[in-house]
């Protein structure tokens, strides 16, 4: 979709349409104007001038009208107040489709913003613009709230997380979806692990007590909320403990079928069928005077507040706002309220379905991404909305937190506290493991080989392919419940009567929440992190991590390319569209060098549809991009790299000799065919002895680290590290703990 068309849609027409009316006029005094000094430059868009006769005339010079917009010093974005995008910088080939897509670029204003060193310049144009003065420290207020922010600033996507301290919500008064209201009512993981350990096992499970926050001198909550915290803490301690404590922890009937039902769900669901499990914690199983329940929160959050006057509009209001001194409650007021208006902005700027709370801290976070490359507009986002006056310092990590730190501090006067980039990245997976249900899935087969006579004869009679090699059908896997063409149904998932040979994966469809919290049966586990490169560590403990390897053709190399062969400027529009892509038309295949029929094959032990070489194909075309749609091409591409990252990331597994490989980073985003692709190719190559794992905030963990580790969140006492049970708790290892294994540059 163009820039135009979305910036016109829905919600945003009337913003778009009044802003037109408002601006048309003089625009047009202004353009007349500069007729005269470009001269021929514009004879293009004179036709503007002419008068519009028809339907189609109106239409181009509407185009040509939004090209002399986007040629205003103030952009669009700006006006919007929103973090704009980047126009796309033409400097390559034309490719066929190019001639049907519509001119959509301000190179102009790329060159202002898009390179490092044009940060300043864009930044004045922002200040003049909207009148606002440059940050200064002295403009900040004497309180900070930048303790409630992580930042990672990669090389592609920033990421900010943010916390908001409350009471669980009672979610049959709050109308929110399905999974936040799971995420918000859902004892922690841990807790669930460790009492449905307790009951299974009949051993007894250790206490899991939990710390209060230490301050930090990042922290600076007020002491009443503390002193609160650590009251609460105290209640939740005994309830926590009535939970995993056999002796008092004799389970009721209902909370004993609970915690079956919540394993099967866990175990083997479909991810909706954990709604059941959310409506169950709704009616919370275990007694009142035993457990501290949600609605047992509630009370106290009642009770505490009773005599405060509660907020009138609708607007769900954090117990910080609350809690904390007025100023400080004001502060926060608005930057809340602030993010909430974010999601109307762009969808996916704040991946709200990610929001969590954590029985733990109390509170939720929430989850907000932006490209670096706009960083500049994200910094006049900022400014423009006076979010800088009360952060004078927050948690940050990534390379950005390093490359933009000076930048932050003069322009916005938030100094960035910066956390290692790996530190950060464990330590905010391992909280996530432990406190999110359902935060962990895998890739199955859509159903056992065994009950499926065609599958069986697929893998009778085809080759044991290598995974590079099979094209996943993405037309087969969409396929759902009611399609009726040769072939049958199998819990949802269409299996066709005879799959075709060297298609592997894509059956592996069957999306299973895996019950994986920080247990010591968890080590060792591999980590690969596809974000702009790959990183590859071996995490031995909860402390105890080696950065292995690592791989430059990662989520950048694709993204970058995308950009290059294609006209797609938004990275989920390149997920949308793979789908219909087909990568044969670009990979040369064993049969298009030994011919399809070749006895040497079976000697070879490669089927004739296996990818020879990905783009091999394009080679031999004396013009290659004939016959392509990009879609093909952004498929072919995804099926590239993909595979490079499994056969590095299985390779290093052997090497490193553990069983779960865990892949995260943003490459993942709303990337299902290269899920899919990862576990079929793991589990092909290690014979089903390793398994490929998913976590649901994948890109987060950098920015959630950065913000814990800034806050000392949960340090364990030396008494609990003696007792062994410090994988329920993540302490920042210190660097003689840390080895890092550097490997010589390529
Ligand atoms: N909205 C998006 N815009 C750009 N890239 C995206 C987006 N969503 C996912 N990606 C993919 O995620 C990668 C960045 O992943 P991330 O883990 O954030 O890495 P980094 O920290 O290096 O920026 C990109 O290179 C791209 O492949
Ligand atoms: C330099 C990085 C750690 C930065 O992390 P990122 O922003 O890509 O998430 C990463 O890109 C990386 O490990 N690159 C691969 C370098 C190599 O091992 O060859």
């Amino acid at each position: 979709m163009d820039r135009f068309s979305r910036t016109t849609d829905g919600r945003n027409w009337l913003l778009v349409a009044s802003f037109f009316g408002g601006v048309l006029s003089s625009s047009l005094v202004w353009y007349l104007s500069t007729l005269k000094s470009h001269g021929d430059e514009n004879s293009r868009a004179l036709f503007f001038l002419k008068g519009a006769m028809n339907m189609d005339d109106i239409r181009e010079s509407l185009e040509e009208l939004k090209n002399i917009l986007n040629d205003l010093p103030v952009s669009f974005d700006d006006l919007k107040h929103r973090i704009g995008e980047l126009p796309a910088f033409k400097k390559r080939r034309p490719w066929p489709w190019d001639r049907r897509k519509r001119k959509k670029t301000q190179d102009s204003v790329e060159g202002k913003h898009g390179e490092e060193g044009s940060h300043h310049s864009s930044a004045d144009k922002q200040n003049s613009f909207n009148g606002s003065s440059p940050a200064s420290p002295s403009l900040k207020s004497d309180f900070c709230i930048g303790s409630i922010f992580g930042m990672d600033v990669g090389g592609t996507l920033a990421k900010l997380v943010y916390f908001e301290q409350r009471a669980p919500v009672n979610s049959t008064t709050d109308s929110i979806g399905h999974r936040d209201r799971l995420y918000r009512n859902a004892a922690s993981a841990q807790t669930v692990f460790m009492a449905r350990q307790g009951l299974q096992s009949g051993q007894t499970a250790p206490n899991f007590t939990l710390r209060p926050l230490r301050q930090s001198s990042l922290v600076d909550l007020e002491s009443n909320v503390d002193r609160e915290r650590h009251w609460s803490d105290e209640k939740r301690r005994k309830s926590e403990i009535a939970i995993s404590s056999p002796k008092r922890n004799t389970p009721s009937k209902a909370s004993s079928d609970d915690l079956l039902h919540l394993k099967w769900m866990r175990q083997q669901s479909e991810p909706d069928n954990l709604q059941a499990y959310a409506d169950s914690v709704d009616n919370p199983p275990l007694p009142k005077s035993t457990s501290f329940t949600d609605n047992a929160l509630d009370d106290l959050d009642h009770d505490m507040h009773k005599n405060q006057s509660q907020p009138t509009n609708s607007m769900r209001r954090s117990r910080s706002m609350l809690d904390f001194s007025r100023d400080r409650a004001e502060a926060l007021d608005q930057f809340y309220s602030f993010a909430r208006r974010l999601d109307s902005y762009r969808e996916g700027v704040k991946d709200d379905k990610l929001s969590f709370y954590s029985r733990e801290l109390q509170g939720e976070f929430h989850f907000v991404h932006f490209e670096t490359r706009r960083m500049q507009q994200a910094m006049d986002l900022i400014r423009t909305n006076n979010l800088h006056l009360n952060i004078k310092k927050m948690g940050a990590t990534g390379g950005g937190a390093h490359k933009f730190a000076a930048e932050w501090e003069k322009e916005l006067g938030i100094i960035m506290h910066k956390e290692d980039e790996l530190d950060s990245l464990v330590a905010g997976m391992q909280f996530v493991l432990r406190t999110v249900v359902g935060e962990c899935y895998s890739f199955r087969p859509a159903t056992d080989t065994s009950s499926t006579s065609s599958v069986n004869l697929s893998r009778a009679t085809s080759f044991r392919n290598e995974p590079s090699s099979s094209f996943e059908s993405e037309s087969e896997l969409s396929l759902t419940k009611g399609t009726s063409v040769n072939g049958q149904e199998v819990e949802g998932v269409f299996i066709p009567e005879t799959p075709p040979l060297a298609v592997d994966e894509w059956w592996w469809s069957r999306k299973v929440r895996r019950d994986t919290v920080s247990s010591s049966e968890t080590y060792p586990y591999l980590l690969v992190s596809i974000g702009t490169g790959v990183s590859i560590l071996r995490v031995d403990g909860p402390r105890k991590y080696e950065r292995i390897s690592g791989s430059t053709i990662g989520g950048g190399t694709y993204w970058g390319l995308i950009r290059l062969l294609t006209d797609i400027e938004d990275f989920d529009d390149v997920m949308r569209m793979v789908a219909n892509g087909d990568p044969t038309k670009v990979d040369m295949m064993v049969g298009d060098i030994y011919g399809d029929k070749s006895d040497a094959l079976e000697k070879l032990g490669l089927p004739a549809n296996l990818v020879a070489s990905s783009f091999g194909k394009l080679v031999a075309k004396e013009d290659p991009a004939s016959g392509l749609k990009q879609e093909d091409l952004a498929r072919a591409l995804l099926m590239m790299i993909t595979n490079n990252i499994g056969q590095v990331a299985y390779l290093n597994a052997k090497l490193s000799k553990t069983k779960r490989i865990y892949f995260i980073g943003n490459f993942l985003r709303q990337n299902k065919i290269s899920q899919r692709r990862l576990s079929y190719a793991i589990d092909y190559w290690s014979k089903g002895e390793m398994e490929a794992l998913f976590l649901e905030h994948e890109g987060y963990f950098g920015a959630l680290g950065a913000f814990l580790l800034s806050q000392n969140v949960n340090e364990p006492s030396d008494a609990e590290e003696k007792a062994g049970r410090t994988e329920v708790f993540f302490k920042p290892a210190s660097s003689e703990e840390k080895k890092m294994t550097r490997r010589p540059s390529l």
